[in-house]
């Protein structure tokens, strides 16, 4: 074997995960002695079914955590005039202190508009502009859930991340570019790398941390990646198995990562859960916000 290969650690993200959520039980039991119970409504328009399997677990998870849940599940058919005069009464609602409206949103309907129409303190998805904004040039924000999930795992395995070369691969609104300014918060050196990048393997091959946020099933092949590196795969891809049914893999083909990454999350139980974690933390920081607290 060569000076290269190195045992790879599966970073627990579920585990990681449950703990952050019993940690946010308890200050949420805290804040019940002063009166604040935090809210997060859910807003699913249509039917499609990766969705309804993730707003199932937010809403399991929230009560969970003692939080209140409020789920709005609309037709497909939904007018956008519909949609925005929802998003008002929640702003409206002292009793919801997160709103999150499920994305992808039905064709017909502007999901840049009903992003915009969401009161920026109660966008616990981070994903309005003012957010978006205020995280881009330092300023306390709402950060997305997903990004700060995988920041979260990297300074578990890492500690501290300064000095180190980031690249993040996707430069979605939602994902890529949130995490690269996470990213370079955490004084790294950042490249955001997409479906423009010439020699995307070269780049992903200098990557100390690697983040995969495509959406392509194993794209990014172990010999993509740098021995010893720690590798963050976000991409949620359902796949055909020979038997019919389907199964779950990620952006990073795993199995070719094993014996080369340093760490690596797998896909179920990495990336997923911390979002969700994240989305409470999110709420109970914008309920305490709210409450002055
Ligand atoms: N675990 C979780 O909690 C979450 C998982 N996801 C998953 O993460 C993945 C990404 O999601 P999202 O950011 O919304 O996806 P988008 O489709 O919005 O963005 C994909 C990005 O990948 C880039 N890309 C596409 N093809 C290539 C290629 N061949 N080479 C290099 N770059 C490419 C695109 O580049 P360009 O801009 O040039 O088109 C784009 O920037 C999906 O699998 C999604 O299901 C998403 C959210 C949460
Ligand atoms: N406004 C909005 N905010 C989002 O944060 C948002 C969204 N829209 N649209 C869809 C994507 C996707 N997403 C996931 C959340 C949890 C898991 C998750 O819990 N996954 C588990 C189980 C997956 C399974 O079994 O299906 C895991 O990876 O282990 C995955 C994906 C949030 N998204």
């Amino acid at each position: 074997m060569g000076a290269d290969v190195v045992e790879t650690r599966l970073i627990d993200g579920k585990a990681i995960a449950a703990e952050l959520r019993a940690g946010i039980g308890r200050d949420v039991a805290g804040l019940a002695a002063q009166g604040l119970k935090p809210g997060l409504a859910v807003v699913l328009v249509g039917e499609d079914p990766a969705s309804q399997v993730y707003v199932r677990n937010k809403a399991a998870q929230t009560l969970e955590a003692g939080m209140a849940s409020f789920e709005h599940k609309l037709p497909a058919t939904t007018a956008e005039a519909e949609l925005l005069a929802l998003v008002a009464a929640l702003n409206a609602d002292p009793a919801v202190h997160g709103i999150l409206v499920q994305l992808p949103l039905p064709g017909a309907i502007d999901a840049t508009k009903v992003l915009a129409a969401i009161d920026p303190a109660k966008d616990v998805d981070g994903f309005h502009v003012m957010n978006a904004g205020r995280l881009a040039v330092g300023l306390e924000a709402l950060v997305p859930c997903t990004p700060l999930g995988c920041i979260l795992l990297l300074k578990r395995v890492l500690g501290s991340l300064a000095g180190m070369k980031a690249v993040v691969v996707g430069r979605s609104n939602i994902v890529g570019k949130p995490a690269a300014q996470l990213l370079l918060r955490e004084d790294c050196t950042v490249t955001i790398a997409h479906s423009r990048t010439r020699d995307l393997a070269g780049e992903c091959r200098m990557a100390d941390i690697l983040i995969a946020a495509v959406g392509r099933p194993e794209m990014v092949r172990g010999d993509w990646i740098k021995p010893g590196a720690t590798v963050i795969d976000v991409g949620i891809n359902r796949v055909a198995k020979p038997d019919g049914k389907t199964r779950l893999v990620g952006d990073v083909a795993f199995a070719e990562a094993q014996g080369i990454a340093g760490h690596i999350t797998p896909v179920p139980g990495g990336v997923g859960p911390m979002t969700i974690a994240c989305l409470l933390q999110n709420t109970l920081t914008a309920a305490r916000r709210q409450a002055r607290l």
